[in-house]
Parts: C-alpha cells; structure tokens; sequence
C-alpha cells in the first residue's frame, strides 16, 4: 500500500488511495498507523474512494478510529494528493463527503498545488442540527455547567459539530482540560469539536483547538471557520478573517449568502510503501 503523510498547518494525516474503500472498517488501521510511538503518527486517515455522484469521494478516519464527516484541513491536503497524483486533472472538482459535497480550486504553480481554497458549504446553527440538547434557533452563548464551572459557549455546525469558547488570551486556553470535558458534555449527544477563540481585532482572531476523536491538533480547518463564522454572528468581526494558528493562517470568507470558504496551504511530508492489506 502506498501512502503519503501531509499535513495542513500541522494537522497531519496519512493518505492513500483504495478504489473498494467505499465502506471499508478502517478503525484498526487508523489507531495502528496514527499512533505516534509505534505507528507512522498522524491525526488521521485520509481515504480516496471513488464517487456516483462526485469528482471523488474523502473519507476521513480520526486517530481514535472514528469516522468524521468533513475535515478541512484534510480537505486541502486530499484535493493537492488527488491534483498531484493524477486522479484529477482539473483545478476546480467536486469531493463527495458525509457532510456534502465540498469545492476546492487549487492554486497551482509550475504543477505543485500551493494553496487550496474550499467552498465549505452554509453553516448549521439550530440546536438541533448541531446536535445539542438545547432549544435554540441559534446557538449562542450558552452556560454549560463544566465540573461545577459556568462555562459560556457558542456551537454550530459546519461539516462536523463545533463549540467556541471565546478568551481573552489564548496562551491561557485550557485545552487540554476543558476541552475534553466538554467534546463529551451531555450537551452534545454526537459529541463536539471545541475551538477557544481570542479576537485581536475585526478581521482577526486565534484559535486553539480540543479535536472530537483526535484531541489536541495544531490546528483545524472546520473549527477556524466555525470560529470565525461564530465571531461574526456575535459582531465581533466582519466577513473576512485570519485565523492564526499555530504555524500559520487561515483566511476565511463568510460571504453574504451564508457560504463559507476556507483558503491556506496543504504540504505533502514523505510517500512510504508499506506491506497492508
Ligand atoms: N481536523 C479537522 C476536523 C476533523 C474531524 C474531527 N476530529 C471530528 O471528528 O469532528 C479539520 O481540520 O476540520
């Protein structure tokens, strides 16, 4: 089987191409090769099947063996794999996903894919199409209750259920201890992403991020423009945003008609050929 490892920004998957991977199990394969110490390590799988009804079809599997609807990140890396390898030859296609069909265009020069940006799609904001059990047209500021804590969240939905914490600083965002509490809150019967998010100004914020199904990443596509989406709805930004994470940015646009589109760059680590089934 031949892989390719890649990353966005540091959320980094492995991908390969399997024309019968339509409904495959890939749990196994996802905690073996994503582990970090006894596998290749990654945050995902990033699986490219073939679609009846798109260009192709991407399937995302999180390092703790879960499927995700979409992945952002994953998005732009597949679309530059997909561009480079030869199975698409055009610079705008279609990618078949359980949240939709998703449009990247690529930007290429001298046939290296530099930056892809993707037509996410319209988010999700009542409660329950998120899901979360709460009765809301729009999901924000809400005070959860996190170990005996008030905890005022935000939450919509964008290819895969996201909750924003908005702070003032995010050197003190607390990831890693909040942020799993509240991934599996009670709130959240599909579980959730969780984004903490600081404002530097209106077209400008930062974002850490508490992964459903893959913990801390250095970054995620979905959740900036979840961030950045929300950030709007609460007044706080205008329509175009940097979202800076840690090893670069993000620009989204959040157009008028409630479309959101995500632009950065998708890197390509190693290809390896490895003896699996
Ligand atoms: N890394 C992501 C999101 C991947 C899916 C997520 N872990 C989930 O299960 O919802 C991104 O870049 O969007």
């Amino acid at each position: 089987m031949r892989l390719t490892k890649m990353h966005g920004l540091g959320n980094d998957f492995i991908l390969f191409a399997d024309s019968k991977g339509a409904s495959k199990d890939y749990t196994d394969l996802a905690i073996r090769l994503c582990d970090r110490r006894t596998g290749i390590g990654a945050d995902g799988l990033t699986i490219l099947v073939p679609s009846d009804t798109c260009d192709i079809r991407m399937r995302i599997i999180n390092s703790d063996g879960s499927e995700a609807e979409m992945c952002g990140n994953a998005i732009r890396c597949f679309a530059k794999y997909a561009y480079e390898h030869g199975e698409i030859t055009k610079d705008t296609f279609t990618i078949e996903t359980l949240a939709g069909v998703m449009k990247p265009s690529l930007t290429i020069e001298n046939s290296v894919v530099t930056q892809v940006t993707v037509d996410m799609g319209k988010p999700f904001f009542k409660a329950r199409e998120i899901p979360m059990n709460v009765d809301m047209d729009k999901v924000i500021d809400v005070d959860l209750d996190v170990n005996g804590e008030a905890v005022t969240v935000s939450s919509v939905l964008l290819g895969v259920p996201h909750t924003e914490v908005f702070i003032d600083d995010i050197t003190k965002a607390p990831v890693k201890t909040q942020g799993p509490i509240l991934e599996k809150h009670d709130a959240f019967p599909a579980n959730t992403n969780v984004n903490y998010v600081e404002v530097v100004n209106d077209h400008h914020i930062k974002v850490r991020t508490w992964e459903r199904g893959a913990g801390a990443t250095l970054a995620c596509g979905t959740g900036s423009c979840a961030s950045a989406v929300m950030a709007c709805e609460k007044g706080l930004t205008g329509r175009e945003v940097d979202v800076e994470l840690y090893l670069g940015i993000l620009h989204i646009s959040y157009l008028e008609d409630g479309t959101v589109l995500m632009t950065g760059p998708a890197e390509e680590v190693f290809e390896t050929e490895l003896p699996i089934e």
